[in-house]
């Protein structure tokens, strides 16, 4: 091993054994499609093309998720030599925090993410924070002032003992051990000043308004002079910290910078959301801070490491490969799961398998949060040998007052400023999709940049995971509409992205942008043979057959396989059975629903909106969620299929069992049927929490009975209309 490079990577091991495995799934789906074509059934060819089709689907789909498993890469960083070779000369990091609505996403949550990120063991001089406010919120404002006193004091505990996390809340909920003497001292007065500040801004949320003396203590406020509502008022630009004045910590060290920006809202102008936020973030802070390197998170995403940044410059700044990469993306994870996360919200196999599988092509996506950027290829910088650079020197004009600068740069924040500009399409985040960030990488990759994966063993970033089912249903709607639209968009990853970047990461970034086209494929198999089986038509081999191998072998030994990989992810077994459900409940509404929308925008109907995930939620609904009991307690449309096709299952498993006990022929049912019966069976235990939320729990979050009514009603329907056919 060499001692000069500043990173490792290190391809999987098994990977042989993984590609032999991989090639006898794929023999067995060729089977079962020459099974399809050459088995036509007398009444029901229609029927028996659909199943034909859905196979098809299924198997080109697991062809393309093989991408993520063909080729894992896994990186280590050598920070130590990092500090050697560049202590004195670390490049500027301007890190954006993104934050929409004060209700949604409490001051309190988003200044932990500021102090967080402040907290950086980094050179402070060296470092920006700035928090974009797309609500305009004095309350949020005024938490940050708040937060910038209490960094004062926070900064400098943090470094004094080395503490982690450095979000004081996940710090203070931690469980910190018996502290010496001598730092518990430290950590009385540091939390007590916690607990004001949170008591004094908790104040201000509760009578929506920030107390008159903070209102004549800090100038900033009259900014809100003019401030009209959310949607409409002129741009806020604030330095809280200024980083020419020498604010400093207690302990009279530097501070990092800080900026407070609400971009101008109008409502005759479209503000693309967070796309819009990021773009006035890059431009505004090229004219403060202008570092070299970019780290956005949003903003309930706070730092679980104090080393990230080191660890992002070790690829940046390696002297052989660094020039090549554009970003380094961290996981997604997420720090209120519970044990057997009920909803499937880790992402748990997309972090610790699926993004190492694309980083073995050239790179992850960017997924809009935990990723540091290089600013200049951000900003459009296309691959030459001129991308070597310099780290140094791109300091900003002095000589201004901190007042003039804040006019000055707070044009930059215009709703006007990108009227004929190339901003949100060749410069910066790309607008228009509700996945800027993927289909921003993704045309990063096609430029000819790499992109790292990182997945330290401490986690670098955590934030909120959805809490009810509505919301994750909701937030992989806009998910897997975005990869669709990005497929359908000039920048696909199929005509866009062909020739350009690896055929591997095409086959991977695919994976993603067609999520949302299994809706079909999964509807029609949790529908059909379940339906046929009340007839006693059979739509497998029989259990006699050789062709019944194929099909057992694949849905096993595929099924088995995915187990096994949830738990080398550090899942657990409920875990991976409640991530089957959340499997299918995504891809028979969430996708669905994207499918259609998609399909209403592309013929000109419906319009984007940009859904802000809940990060809070009610006591009880939290409680449920700790107990791992499914929320229904809602009435979306989502639902009411979600709970139609649970009883159509039902009502065939039900119907067959009558039929067998009236038939008593077990045998021949069996024989003919086993496939089929245990599809149903399948479906109808995956279903069972819903069962119980719609017959049997009483609390709030049982299904609604109005959802309830109409799925029986539409089971039933189905059931005796197909029966009387
Ligand atoms: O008009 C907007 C809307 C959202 N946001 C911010 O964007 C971030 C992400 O929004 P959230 O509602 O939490 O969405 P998630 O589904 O949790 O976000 C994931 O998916 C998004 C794309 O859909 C990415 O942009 C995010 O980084 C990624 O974490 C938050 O900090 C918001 O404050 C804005 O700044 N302006
Ligand atoms: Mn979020």
């Amino acid at each position: 091993m060499d001692n000069i490079s500043l990173f490792e990577a290190k391809k999987a091991k098994g990977g042989l054994v993984y590609k032999l495995f991989a090639t006898s799934i794929f023999v067995g789906i060729i089977l079962i499609w020459v099974y399809r074509a050459t088995h036509f059934i007398e009444n029901g060819r229609l029927v028996w093309m659909g199943m034909l089709a859905a196979e098809l689907w299924f198997g080109f789909y697991w062809i393309l998720t093989q991408s993520h498993r063909w080729n894992l890469v896994y990186r280590r960083t050598f920070k130590d030599r990092l500090s050697l070779r560049y202590q004195n000369d670390l490049p500027g990091v301007d890190i954006f925090v993104c934050t929409a609505d004060p209700k949604i996403e409490p001051p309190m949550l988003v200044i932990n993410t500021v102090l967080s990120v402040m907290a950086y063991d980094y050179p402070p001089e060296k470092l920006a924070v700035y928090l974009s406010d797309d609500a305009g919120s004095d309350l949020t404002f005024y938490s940050l002032l708040e937060a910038s006193s209490f960094a004062k004091h926070w900064l400098p505990y943090c470094k004094k003992f080395g503490v982690e996390p450095r979000s004081p809340e996940a710090y203070f909920k931690s469980d910190s051990g018996q502290l010496e003497a001598y730092q518990a001292q430290h950590f009385a007065s540091v939390k007590k000043l916690y607990d004001d500040m949170e008591r004094r801004i908790g104040l201000a949320e509760k009578l929506e308004s920030v107390s008159k003396s903070a209102l004549l203590e800090h100038k900033g406020f009259s900014n809100w002079d003019s401030y009209k509502s959310q949607k409409d008022h002129g741009a806020m630009l604030h330095i809280v910290i200024d980083r020419d004045e020498e604010a400093t910590d207690i302990d009279g060290r530097r501070l990092p910078t800080l900026v407070y920006l609400a971009r101008e809202k109008r409502p005759q102008h479209f503000h693309n959301f967070k796309a819009g936020a990021m773009n006035a973030l890059i431009r505004v802070s090229s004219e403060i801070s202008n570092g070299p390197i970019i780290l956005n998170v949003d903003c309930d995403m706070y730092s679980n490491s104090s080393q990230s940044i080191r660890d992002a410059l070790c690829f940046f700044l390696d002297e052989e490969k660094g020039h090549e990469v554009a970003y380094v993306q961290f996981p997604q994870q997420f720090h209120n799961l519970t044990k057997n996360e009920l909803y499937g919200g880790s992402l748990r196999v997309i972090s610790e398998v699926e993004f190492h599988g694309m980083d073995g092509f050239g790179g992850p996506m960017y997924v809009g949060t935990g990723c540091f950027h290089r600013r200049d290829i951000l900003c459009g910088k296309k691959l030459t040998e001129a991308s070597r650079f310099e780290w140094k020197g791109m300091t900003v004009s002095k000589g201004e007052s901190r007042a003039e600068l804040e006019e000055r740069v707070k044009a930059l924040a215009s709703c006007t400023f990108e009227l004929n500009t190339q901003w949100g399409q060749e410069m910066g985040l790309k607008y228009g999709c509700p996945v800027e960030d993927v289909i921003t990488g993704l045309s990063i990759q096609c430029r000819g940049w790499k992109s790292i994966y990182f997945n330290p063993e401490r986690k670098a970033f955590l934030g909120i995971a959805a809490t009810t089912l509505d919301q994750i249903l909701v937030q992989h709607k806009r998910w897997s509409e975005g990869d669709l639209q990005i497929l359908l968009s000039e920048y696909s990853p199929i005509s866009y992205g062909l020739g350009k970047i690896n055929f591997g990461l095409v086959m991977g970034y695919c994976t993603y942008c067609f999520w949302s086209v299994n809706c079909f494929a999964t509807i029609y198999y949790s529908i059909i043979p379940s339906l046929y089986l009340l007839k006693g038509v059979s739509l497998f081999p029989q259990v006699s057959s050789l062709w019944f191998l194929p099909f057992t072998y694949v849905i096993t030994a595929e099924h088995i396989y995915s187990f096994l990989e949830y738990l080398w992810s550090g899942g657990t077994a409920l875990g991976w059975w409640n991530e089957q459900r959340m499997w299918l409940y995504k891809r028979t509404s969430s996708y669905l629903f994207a499918v259609i929308d998609s399909f209403l925008k592309l013929v000109g109907h419906s319009d984007s909106g940009f859904i802000i995930s809940a990060k809070v939620s009610d006591k009880d609904v939290l409680e449920r969620y700790e107990q791992e009991k499914m929320e229904f307690g809602a009435t979306p449309p989502m639902f009411t299929i979600l709970s139609s096709l649970a009883m159509i299952n039902l009502f065939c498993l039900i119907g067959l069992v009558i039929k067998v006990i009236w038939a008593g022929e077990v045998e021949s049912f069996h024989q003919n049927l086993a496939l089929q019966i245990a599809v149903c069976g399948v479906l109808v235990l995956i279903n069972l929490p819903l069962y119980n939320a719609a017959f049997i729990r009483t609390d709030k979050g049982r299904l609604p009975s109005v959802v309830t009514l109409k799925s029986l009603l539409v089971a039933l329907s189905l059931c005796s209309l197909y029966s009387l056919l």
